[in-house]
């Protein structure tokens, strides 16, 4: 039996970006980004602000096209937003794009009623999420009455209602997650991106946080664009090649 079948429900294959090259006005940064990260692991980007860790995640995302290299997930091509979408890839932006005219609850609810879940379930898993970032009661209030790290807090939320909404194979790309909180929340987000990959997610997120990165199986630095290793992903004893 191989690998692929052998696999849990809900558990694919690798995320893999391979030499990613994107340029901006003729100016290259992001270049020649590789990496695999599998089900379960959880990867943290790193570098100065401008590296290139948001143009990476979008790459990744399907937001951004590349100038060359190639994304995949579970073999499938990570081409545009929509593809991404259906394979099941799911992003946490920075600056949180959350709709400050609608409730905390009502920002959760709204991407799960578009991918098909029932109100009744979007409602419950809405309030189960919010409850998980430590605003259960918080879910009534409209997105301005919040303050940023609340708010970042939601957009936390809104990704892992998301994900969990998810049956087949899921990525998780989350950008500077923990940037607007104190040491508890930013514990208490980072604990649950590795509940994320625990369940089977491939989870990938950007920060500036030495304990977030440190807490994550291993480390990608960006500097203006060129990738190093700070510490690799454990290769798994399917033997995945790692970049
Ligand atoms: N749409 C765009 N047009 C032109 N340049 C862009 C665009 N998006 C990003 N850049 C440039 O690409 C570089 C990398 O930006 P990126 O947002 O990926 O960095 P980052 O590492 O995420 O930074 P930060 O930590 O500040 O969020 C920067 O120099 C930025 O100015």
């Amino acid at each position: 039996m191989s690998t692929e079948q052998a696999m849990e429900p809900g558990v694919g294959g690798p995320l893999v970006a391979e030499d990613l090259a994107v340029g901006f006005d003729g100016r290259t940064v992001l270049d020649g980004a590789g990496l695999a990260v599998r089900s379960g692991q959880l990867l943290a980007v790193t570098g100065p602000s401008g590296a290139g860790k948001t143009t990476l995640l979008w790459a990744l995302a399907g937001l951004r096209a590349a100038d060359s290299g190639t994304v995949t997930f579970g073999g499938e091509p990570v081409q545009e937003r929509d593809g991404a979408v259906r394979l099941g890839i799911v992003v946490v932006p920075q600056g949180n794009a959350l709709a400050t005219v609608l409730t905390a609850s009502e920002n959760v609810v709204v991407p799960l009623l578009a991918a098909g879940v029932t109100s009744e379930q979007a409602r419950v898993a809405a309030a189960a999420a919010l409850e998980s970032v430590g605003l259960g009661h918080s879910g009534h209030q409209l997105i301005e009455e919040l303050s940023g790290g609340q708010q970042q807090r939601v957009a936390v939320a809104r990704g892992l209602a998301q994900l969990g909404a998810l049956s087949g194979p899921r990525v998780l790309l989350a950008d500077e997650p923990t940037s607007e909180l104190d040491a508890v929340n930013r514990a208490r987000i980072v604990q649950l991106l590795r509940d994320a990959a625990i369940a089977g997610a491939t989870v990938v997120m950007a920060t500036h946080d030495p304990e977030a990165a440190a807490a994550c199986d291993g480390e990608l630095h960006l500097d203006a664009g060129v990738p190093h290793w700070v510490r690799p992903l454990p290769v798994l004893d399917d033997g995945a090649a790692l970049a």
